[in-house]
This record gives C-alpha cells, sequence and structure tokens, in this order.
C-alpha cells in the first residue's frame, strides 16, 4: 500500500528539499500568525518556486478572513487550501468559489460524537482531515499540537471525499496508524521537529521512509 505524505509547517529551503526528495506528495505552509510555524507570504512563495510538479503546495489557515486570503493567493502558488479552524460549511463553500482552489477541512476528532461534522463539510469541500481536538485550556493552538487521537474512531468507516489523518504522528507510530485507520494519505507537523517550529531535515527523511516502507 502506498501512503501519500504531507509535511506540514515549512518554512526554510533545507527542510523543504528534504521533504521533496524523499517523495512527500504534499507540502504545507502556515498562514497563521500566533503559530512557531507561521511562514511570511513572500518566504512562502520563495519556498514554493522550489516544489517540483506533481507535489501540491497548501497553505493552511484558521478562520482566515478574505484579505488574508487574497494577500497570500495573490503571491503564492497554492494547489489546496487547509481550513484548520472553526470554519462553517457556508464559509468553506464561500471560499472555495471566491478563490477557486479546492478545500481540506480540518475535522478536529475527540469522540466519535465529532465525526458527523465530517458528513457537513463533505458536502462542500473537496478534502477532509482528521485531526486530534485540541485539549480544553492545554493546547494553544488549534492544531499542530502533537496530539494523536483514537485512531480507532477510524477503522472501518468511509468518506465521502478523499481524506487524510494527521495529529501526533511520527516516524514510529506512522504503520500502526496507518493500518488501524486504512489511511491512504497521512499529514505530520510536529513529528518531523527538534523543537517547536523547526523541522528536523532528518526527522523528514525518516518520516518519509517509514511510509515508503508500508
Ligand atoms: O502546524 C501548526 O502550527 C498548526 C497551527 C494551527 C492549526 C493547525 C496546524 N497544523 C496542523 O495540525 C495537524 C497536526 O499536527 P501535528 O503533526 O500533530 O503537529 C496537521 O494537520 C497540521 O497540518
Amino acid at each position: 500500500m502506498s501512503v501519500a505524505i504531507k509535511i506540514c509547517g515549512l518554512s526554510e529551503p533545507e527542510s523543504l528539499r528534504a521533504a521533496v526528495t524523499g517523495g512527500a506528495r504534499y507540502v504545507g505552509f502556515v498562514f497563521y500568525p500566533p503559530s512557531p510555524r507561521s511562514v511570511a507570504p513572500a518566504m512562502a512563495a520563495e519556498l514554493a518556486r522550489l516544489v517540483p510538479t506533481g507535489v501540491r503546495a497548501v497553505g493552511l489557515f484558521v478562520d482566515p478572513d478574505d484579505e488574508l486570503l487574497e494577500h497570500v493567493t495573490g503571491q503564492v502558488p497554492l494547489d489546496l487550501i487547509q481550513l484548520h479552524g472553526r470554519e462553517e460549511p457556508r464559509r468553506i463553500a464561500a471560499i472555495k468559489s471566491r478563490f477557486a482552489l479546492p478545500v481540506m477541512k480540518a475535522i478536529k476528532v475527540g469522540g466519535p460524537e465529532d465525526l458527523a461534522a465530517a458528513l457537513e463539510a463533505a458536502e462542500v469541500c473537496d478534502r477532509l482531515l482528521f485531526d486530534a481536538k485540541p485539549p480544553p485550556k492545554v493546547a494553544a493552538l488549534p492544531g499542530g499540537n502533537g496530539i494523536a487521537f483514537d485512531w480507532t474512531l477510524l477503522k472501518g468507516r468511509t468518506w465521502p471525499r478523499p481524506w487524510m489523518l494527521s495529529g501526533g504522528l511520527t516516524p514510529d507510530n506512522l504503520a500502526d496508524a496507518v493500518a488501524t485507520t486504512g489511511a491512504s494519505e497521512v499529514d505530520v507537523s510536529s513529528g518531523v521537529e527538534d523543537r517547536p517550529g523547526h523541522k528536523d531535515p532528518e526527522l523528514v527523511r525518516r518520516f518519509l521512509q517509514a511510509a515508503a516502507g508500508l
């Protein structure tokens, strides 16, 4: 089984090169200033020049307004918009229509009751992303916290849109995560860092090697 990998939160040429030469199919740029992975649009535009054809550049946003989306999409050639906030279906549809880009909506999973949101979002988005729900009051970020959820919640489930698994993935737990959920695409950020917000090219390579062995 081949698993497509998204390496998220890239902000330096060295780690971006490690991602694309190692076989990542998606690279993610975070446009959310509170995140330690946040990258200026001008820098993301520079990094995007290193992304080869066939690898998709993903822009991660959290409850963005149109002004931010215009500012970023006007200078960074994105292939996909990732919405990782509290965007409701109507807002997702409006973004998709106005910016003419496919949209991937993050669904925060803490328990089985959270999965209904995936079906609602699937009516308007192009792809789904299942991530761990941040624990209240502990995590400051709406994602990128290196926290996994109970993968068995996805076991045997099917979804009306292509989907990715994320949340606390590492080179060491990737095989178990994929075997449990049946994911064919996964997204990682913290699990390939040596400190918050800083990608370790060696860990990026290890993650991609772990995926290639599946
Ligand atoms: O990476 C971030 O800083 C981030 C900030 C705000 C929302 C989402 C963010 N990242 C996404 O979170 C998940 C899980 O990341 P991790 O591997 O557990 O660190 C992933 O989809 C990232 O794209």
